[in-house]
């Protein structure tokens, strides 16, 4: 296997006297989609911040694309994609002229499986912008604009791209042809990619492996469905029997459903199964995060 596109170990981060990376382990593979997820102020960005070379790690090993981003050059530099969370400049400029412009930079580093730039129009397409091609951006509705910023960010064709909360003010349609975008170039391109967001359904839908991030410190990794696993056991069935409504949490719901009917029969009515979604697996972390937080709050106040 080939080695990790991006890999940390230890990596700690203080910013003044509070420590708020306190050792993050998290590695993607090439082609993988991995999710970041966790809190306000978990740590997603800086960790992001600091794999783009954008921030100097207080401690700890970091590689991307097999250099220390403390040294990356140029040519390093033009292998990443980046999408921030906000970024606003460059009003007066139109959409088309704006990627032709910016994808110029990106031209020496091509290879030859690897063509670089992106072709502006062919951009501009498969991020859903083509009647947006002359506006200028400072004029480009908030979703329009969050599309525009995904272009920007993969204007250069690259291997490792960084997504940081890029559906935000996405409209239903918009979010459905970004999460076939991402398909696309983790398939098709081989482009490994490490997105946060807020949205669990997004997260379940789009990431091959999930990093959950609480309090600076990794609190689970694994596929979605391992994910889920954790709280095995906990598949919903709700039902009513005779007017009285009943919710039930089983490990087997198919052999819980079958033996409600053996007993129940036609008495049975409004029956629901619903599976365990890492939505409640996330917000039952946080939560039991919160309240050992919580305790140790005033076991320092004490
Ligand atoms: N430049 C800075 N100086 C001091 N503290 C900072 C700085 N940047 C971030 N922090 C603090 O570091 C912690 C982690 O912030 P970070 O932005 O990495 O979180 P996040 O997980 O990306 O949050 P969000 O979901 O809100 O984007 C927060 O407590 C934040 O206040």
């Amino acid at each position: 296997m080939h080695p990790p596109e991006f890999v940390t170990s230890g990596l700690r981060m203080r910013y003044g006297t509070t420590d708020v990376l306190h050792g993050v382990d998290v590695h993607a593979h090439r082609g993988e989609v991995l999710g970041l997820l966790g809190p306000n102020g978990a740590g997603k960005t800086t960790t992001i911040e600091i794999l783009e070379g954008f921030r100097k790690r207080s401690a700890g090993e970091v590689r991307v694309l097999g250099v220390d981003p403390d040294d990356g050059g140029e040519p390093w530099r033009a292998r990443l994609g980046i999408v921030l969370q906000s970024w606003r400049d460059h009003a007066k400029w139109r959409v088309r002229e704006l990627l032709d412009h910016l994808g110029r930079y990106y031209a020496p580093y091509g290879t030859p499986t690897r063509h670089r730039p992106y072709d502006a129009d062919e951009l501009i397409a498969l991020v859903g912008l083509t009647e947006h091609a002359h506006t200028p951006v400072g004029k480009l509705s908030g979703g329009q604009r969050r599309r525009f910023d995904v272009a920007v960010g993969l204007v250069g064709k690259p291997d490792l791209l960084f997504l940081d909360e890029p559906t935000v003010g996405f409209d239903p349609q918009a979010r459905q042809d970004f999460h076939e975008l991402v398909h696309e170039l983790a398939s098709r391109e081989d482009t490994t990619i490490l997105l946060t967001t807020h949205d669990l359904d997004e997260a379940e839908k789009l990431c091959d492996r999930i990093v959950i991030l609480l309090g600076g410190r990794i609190a689970a990794d694994g596929t979605p469905a391992e994910l889920a696993a954790r709280v095995s056991g906990k598949d919903e069935v709700s039902y009513r029997i005779s007017g009285e409504s009943y919710v039930d949490s089983v490990a087997d719901a198919t052999a819980h459903v079958r033996g409600l009917f053996e007993r129940h029969g036609d008495a049975l009515s409004e029956l629901r199964v619903r599976r365990v979604r890492l939505e409640d697996v996330y917000l039952a972390m946080v939560r039991e995060f919160e309240s050992g937080a919580r305790t140790e709050l005033a076991e320092v106040l004490a």
